[in-house]
């Protein structure tokens, strides 16, 4: 089976190769990655702030003062669309953003989805309605800090955006599927902006999706194999992590184990062999990459492939 080659060190060299957009969550900006930011939304061919997203961008390089906590940066770009319920954009930072002239604000009102699903449908139509025939790869920033439920729904959105099976090919993007009807809220009425027909959201499935957040790159390895290339060591490293989905509950402990995801690496300084692999059994996490080696994994089931990122070289 042919591998997926995974290479997220493009994303923070500027714009080279395929274009990719990036969605900002309403999650810090650290003032150490504040420069590495910077590369991977200027080099983006689109750029979502997802509501309150656009706070923490404009705190960080539009305000008055932003400059001031590092070197000045000038000629950063706007977002292309904020996108939410908007319940947590600041007025100030809307109107900002739409007297630039460049942004769209676009209020979502569904109690169904969240803002991150509103900014990955949006992704989705604009490939739809544009000439590239290709899906863009798709980074999300923050999302796997703060909130526990929020963290959660990062790797749900993250699972319904993954295909099954990995793949040399782009993702099979067939038509949407829709989910059965989902509960009302208790007092069963349909809100001011929703329809009777609002619904949990079903996403298609994309070949390439990172998340980004605070101290982690992280995306999902899908059944087959794959070579990872974080070899970068101003960038990455130099802790990582496999992570199965499924629980081992019951008795046995993590020398026996009994179920799990059966993972292979190889450039890792402690290699998993295919003993099975799973929360509360056998767990690979503070693994370690090994300087110059490239990275591969064979897995039988989608796992969490998670790798530290590194503060911003001064
Ligand atoms: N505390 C948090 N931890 C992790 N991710 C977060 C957190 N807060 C927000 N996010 C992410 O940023 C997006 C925008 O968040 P924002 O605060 O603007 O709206 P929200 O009302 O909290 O989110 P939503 O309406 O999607 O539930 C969310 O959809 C979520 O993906
Ligand atoms: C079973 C169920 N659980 C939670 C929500 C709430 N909810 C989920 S997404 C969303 C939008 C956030 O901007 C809200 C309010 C629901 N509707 N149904």
């Amino acid at each position: 089976m042919a591998e997926q080659h995974w290479d997220p060190s493009r994303l923070f060299e500027g714009a080279t190769g395929r274009g990719y957009a990036v969605i900002l969550l309403n999650q810090p900006i650290l003032p150490v990655h504040r420069s590495s930011f910077l590369k991977l939304w200027c080099g983006a061919t689109l750029r979502i702030c997802a509501d309150g997203g656009a706070n923490r961008l404009y705190d960080s390089y539009f305000a008055p003062d932003s400059s001031s906590t590092s070197s000045v940066v000038s000629d950063v770009p706007e977002p292309h669309d904020i996108i939410g319920d908007l319940d947590s954009l600041r007025l100030d930072v809307r109107s900002y953003f739409e007297q630039k002239g460049k942004t769209t604000v676009r209020h979502v009102a569904s109690q169904y989805s969240t803002d991150l699903q509103k900014c990955v449908l949006r992704v989705e139509e604009l490939e739809t309605e544009g000439a590239q025939a290709e899906q863009m790869d798709l980074v999300l920033v923050g999302g796997l800090s703060g909130r526990l439920d929020q963290t959660m729904h990062t790797i749900h959105v993250l699972c319904q955006l993954s295909p099954l099976e990995s793949s040399g090919e782009r993702a099979d993007t067939g038509p949407p599927r829709r989910h059965k009807k989902m509960p009302r809220a208790a007092d069963g009425e349909v809100r001011e902006g929703e329809s009777e027909e609002d619904d949990f959201a079903t996403l298609q499935k994309r070949k390439t999706t990172y998340v980004i957040s605070e101290n982690s790159v992280a995306w999902i390895l899908s059944k087959g194999n794959h070579s990872i290339d974080v070899d970068d060591d101003r960038l990455f490293g130099p802790t990582c992590g496999l992570l199965p989905f499924e629980l081992q509950l019951d008795s046995s402990n993590s020398a026996a184990p009994t179920s799990g995801a059966i993972i292979k690496t190889q450039g890792l300084e402690w290699d998993l062999d295919g003993t099975p692999s799973a929360v509360g059994g056998f767990l690979s996490t503070s693994n370690h990459l090994r300087k110059g080696q490239q990275i591969h994994v064979q897995t039988d089931r989608a796992i969490i492939w998670t790798v530290e990122l590194r503060s911003d070289q001064s």
